[in-house]
This record gives C-alpha cells, sequence and structure tokens, in this order.
C-alpha cells in the first residue's frame, strides 16, 4: 500500500469521527504518550532518561497540549522538564495542570544546555510563520551539530503549512517530527524540514479520506516489485521497445544520457532519432539509432526533447511524436514547444507525461509554481488532461484524475547538468513497458534519486556519474543482492 498524506481537514475529519467513538481525550493522550516515546528513545540512545532536560515550547492550541502531557511523562521519568508558555492564558488548561502535577516547571526562558526542545507551538490549526516571541526562542537555540538540543516537532515544525509545505520565515527546523494517526501532506512537501518523521497509532481510521485531500508516496519495495523486468516468455520486442529523441550532433550529451538512461532502465531495445546518432551508438552500442522519424521503426512509447532544440524541423518532428497514438513523454526542448503550440497535446488520446522543473512549469501553466506547488500540480494536469511530473527536491507527479504521487529524493545530488535527461530516458523506458505515465513517473523519480544517492556517497556528482549508478539503484530497490 502506497504512504497515504492528508490535509489538515481530512485529518481533522478522521479525528472527530474516532474522537465520537471514544472517551474525550483519548487521542491527545495517545498523541502525547507517542510524543514522550520517541523522546525517551531518542534520550536513551543518547546515555538514558535519568536527569536529562528538556525544554517544551507551548502554544496556544492543543498542539501544546499534546506538548504538555508529554512533559508530564517525561518527567514521572525523571526527566528535568521545562516549559515556555507563549501564551499563558490560552496554554492548554489539562495538559499545564497536568504537566505541573508531574513535577514540570513553567520559566519565563528556556535555559541553556537543554538535551531536547519539543515544538508545540503549533499543529495542524497553524497560520503563517512562527511569531516574534517564538521566533526569539528558536532562534537562540545552539544548532544540534554545535552541542545544541536536538528539536523534536509535535504534529509538524511550526511556521510550516500542513497542506501545501510552505515553510514560511522564520520556521523551526526539526530533527525528528512525531505525527499522528497519518502522516500530513507538510510530512512530504517539507520534508527537509521535518527531519526524521515518526506515525504514531492514535487508532484513527484514515481510509475513507477523499483522493483529492491525499498525497501518495510509493515505498521502494513497490517500486522494486512494480519494475519491469524480463520473464521467461520475453523477447526483446515484446518488454517494451522505447523510442529516444534527444540531443543534437552539436550538443550530443542530452543524446547519449537519455538513451543510455532509457537502455539502464529496462531490458528489450531502445531507439534514437537524432542527428546524435553515431555520437549516441559510440556510447551505447545496443541502441538503434537514425536520423530520421521515417527510419525509426516501432516503438512502444516515445522520450522527447532533452537538447533536441526548438527550430522548425524539431518542432515538426515532435509533432510528427505527438500525432501518434503512443504514450509519449515531452522534456525540456520539448515542453518549450508545447508551452508555445498548447495544441501539439490538447487533441492526445494516448497518454501523455510532462516533465517540467519549475522554469518549465511556469512556461507551461503561464504563472510560476508558487509555495504550493501541489494545487498547481494538480491543476495543470487537470487543465491539460495530461500527466505532469514537477521535479524538484520532491519531485510530484499529477495525473488528469487529481491523484498525485510524491518521491522526496532524500539529498540534492541529482541537481546536476543532465540528470533531467537521465530521468526521461528511464521514465520512458518504463511507459514503453506499460507502465501508466504516473507510475512511470514516480518509479523512475523514486530510482533516480536513489541512484543518486549511491553515485555521492557524500560527494557531488555528475550526470554520468548518475547514469552509472541507476543498475544499482534498481537492484536495491528490487532487494536483489548482486555480491
Ligand atoms: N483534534 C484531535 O483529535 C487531535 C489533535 N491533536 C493535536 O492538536 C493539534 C491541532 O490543535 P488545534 O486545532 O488546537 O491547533 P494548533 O494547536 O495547531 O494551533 C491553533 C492555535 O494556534 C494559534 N496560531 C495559529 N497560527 C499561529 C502562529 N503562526 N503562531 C502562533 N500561534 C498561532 C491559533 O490562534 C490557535 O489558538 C494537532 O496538530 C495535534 O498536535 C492530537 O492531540 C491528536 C488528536
Ligand atoms: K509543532
Amino acid at each position: 500500500m502506497p504512504i497515504r498524506h492528508l490535509t489538515a481537514d481530512a485529518v481533522r475529519a478522521a479525528e472527530h469521527a474516532a474522537g465520537d467513538l471514544l472517551a474525550n481525550g483519548t487521542l491527545m493522550r495517545r498523541a502525547s504518550r507517542g510524543v514522550a516515546s520517541v523522546v525517551i528513545e531518542e534520550l536513551r540512545r543518547t546515555g538514558g532518561c535519568y536527569g536529562r532536560r528538556v525544554g517544551i515550547v507551548v502554544g496556544a492550541g492543543d498542539n501544546g497540549g499534546d506538548a504538555l502531557y508529554a512533559g508530564a511523562v517525561l518527567a514521572r521519568r525523571g526527566v528535568a522538564c521545562v516549559a515556555l508558555l507563549l501564551a499563558p492564558e490560552k496554554a492548554h488548561a489539562g495538559g499545564l495542570e497536568g504537566f505541573r502535577r508531574a513535577g514540570g516547571h513553567v520559566v519565563g526562558d528556556l535555559p541553556d544546555a537543554l538535551d531536547v526542545v519539543i515544538d508545540g507551538v503549533v499543529g495542524i490549526g497553524g497560520r503563517g510563520p512562527l511569531r516574534p516571541a517564538a521566533a526569539a526562542v528558536f532562534g537562540a537555540l545552539t544548532p544540534p551539530e554545535d552541542g545544541g538540543p536536538i528539536i523534536v516537532a509535535v504534529d509538524l515544525p511550526s511556521g510550516v503549512d500542513a497542506d501545501t509545505g510552505e515553510v514560511h520565515d522564520p520556521a523551526v527546523r526539526a530533527d525528528i517530527t512525531v505525527t499522528f494517526g497519518v502522516r500530513r501532506n507538510v510530512h512530504l512537501l517539507a520534508a527537509p524540514q521535518c527531519g526524521r518523521v515518526r506515525l504514531v497509532d492514535i487508532g484513527i481510521d484514515t481510509t475513507g479520506a477523499a483522493e483529492a485531500d491525499t498525497l501518495w508516496t510509493l515505498t521502494d519495495a513497490e517500486v522494486g516489485r512494480m519494475w519491469p523486468v524480463p520473464g521467461p516468455a520475453d523477447d526483446k520486442y515484446s518488454q517494451g521497445v522505447v523510442g529516444v529523441i534527444a540531443g543534437s550532433a552539436r550538443y550530443p550529451g542530452a543524446a547519449i544520457l537519455a538513451s543510455g538512461a532509457a537502455v539502464a532502465a529496462t531490458s528489450g531495445m531502445t531507439r534514437f532519432i537524432g542527428s546524435a546518432a553515431e555520437e549516441v551508438v559510440s556510447h551505447h552500442p545496443e541502441v538503434v539509432a537514425v536520423h530520421t522519424h521515417a527510419d525509426a521503426g516501432r516503438v512502444q512509447a516515445w522520450a522527447v526533447g532533452p537538447g533536441m532544440g526548438t527550430d522548425d524541423d524539431a518542432l515538426a518532428l515532435l509533432r510528427d511524436i505527438l500525432a501518434t497514438d503512443l504514450p509519449v513523454l515531452v522534456d525540456a526542448d520539448g515542453l518549450t514547444m508545447v508551452a508555445a503550440h498548447p495544441d501539439l497535446v490538447a487533441d492526445r488520446a494516448a497518454p501523455t507525461l510532462l516533465t517540467p522543473h519549475a522554469g518549465e512549469f511556469a512556461r507551461l501553466a503561464g504563472s510560476e509554481v508558487g509555495p504550493d506547488r501541489l494545487t498547481a500540480v494538480r491543476e495543470l494536469a487537470h487543465r491539460w488532461q495530461v500527466t505532469v511530473l514537477l521535479k524538484g527536491r520532491i519531485t510530484l507527479i499529477a495525473d488528469p484524475t487529481g491523484a498525485v504521487l510524491g518521491n522526496d529524493a532524500g539529498a540534492s545530488w541529482a541537481s546536476t547538468a543532465g540528470a533531467g535527461d537521465v530521468l526521461s530516458g528511464m521514465a520512458g523506458s518504463l511507459l514503453a513497458a506499460g507502465l501508466s505515465p504516473q507510475l512511470a513517473g514516480a518509479a523512475a523519480a523514486r530510482a533516480h534519486a536513489h541512484a543518486a544517492v549511491l553515485a555521492a556517497r557524500g560527494a557531488p556528482i555528475g550526470a554520468s556519474d548518475l547514469l552509472a549508478a541507476v543498475r544499482p539503484a534498481i537492484r536495491e530497490l528490487r532487494g536483489v543482492d548482486a555480491s
């Protein structure tokens, strides 16, 4: 089952439904115990609980209530807990009473030398950036790498939008985020701001949430299982032949990278059309490369655009390709032409996958992506009735029905020239193998991100290194031990 992320409204609806069945305060009790056990785990990992120091920053809502109840659990374990109330008159009354009764102290300033700071400023009820008092508290903390406390956010890092993941300024940057029942959009869309996300079961049922409130992520195992590999009855044609159209004789790099990635991503056959045909074959002899569409032979899907130029010949070729009834992935220069000639995709009945980065997205949509990337990608896919893969550290893939899959690359090593060409070739291969544009895009994005991490191992990489790591990445996703 893919991992589900929900909007704040959908989370509230599920909580209310469960709350009706449970005694008052049950959900908060479970949530706060979850926060406390994550903090205890962290303290144990770094030397034990007794005598350790935890500071709790408490806002005006139930998020602060969770934090105070968690503080009560910690205080009973011998942790020295202090709480800073940002809005003392609005602090959660039951939580504050429990905290005090357990031996916690309310302070006017957080002391130095804390081991953990719990962010209970706001959760899904938060709006906008941290307000000045909270900003001053978090701004004064020494970062963990310099010996300061680790920050554990309750539900989400305050100052980050629950639904869009917009990181307002200022906002909390958490090392660990503890959330309840189901992940929220923010945990994917602002993953770097959340740190490690820990999900605590509080007994709510979120399976009834509407697709419009849901954002999905594939697990590694799911990507591994869906990756096409040859079966006993397969031959080079039956697995899907991909056609790559990229690069030029003058700039062969995109052609070599995209076709190499297509070869690496699946077995079977890769065809190529372009003026860099000879260069492509000299790098990847298995590619069947020609100069014109008329000579190309049959394929099951096309990946078209990287470095192909935008002149009249390129436009004519793109028009021919998009006039076929085959699945087509359009990237880079191809997107520039599609933005200028939306009619190229307007009447397509066959699957179409557009793979813009933010700049190309703005050209297609007519406006910047903006802070709400999720809504932006969903709207473009709906308006154009195509699948749109918006690239970035968090890649989002929306299909025309509004379903969105996301992938957190986990690191930014793939932000290097030519990495997009590699993604095009990979996703094109998966389209040719019969995956839907959305699954092809999501699986390729996951394997691409994994390849970048494997290739980098802590040092910068170029796209050739990324390409070389595509096979090892697929192997790992498939759970194959190659040793
Ligand atoms: N509803 C439920 O059944 C459960 C809720 N839980 C907790 O409750 C939280 C939601 O609680 P609330 O709805 O009370 O909302 P929050 O506690 O997230 O925040 C709302 C309060 O913060 C103020 N506020 C909004 N933006 C602010 C900002 N930028 N700076 C400072 N203050 C700001 C609002 O005026 C309001 O008083 C969840 O995130 C979760 O932590 C959990 O206990 C699990 C169960
Ligand atoms: K919080």
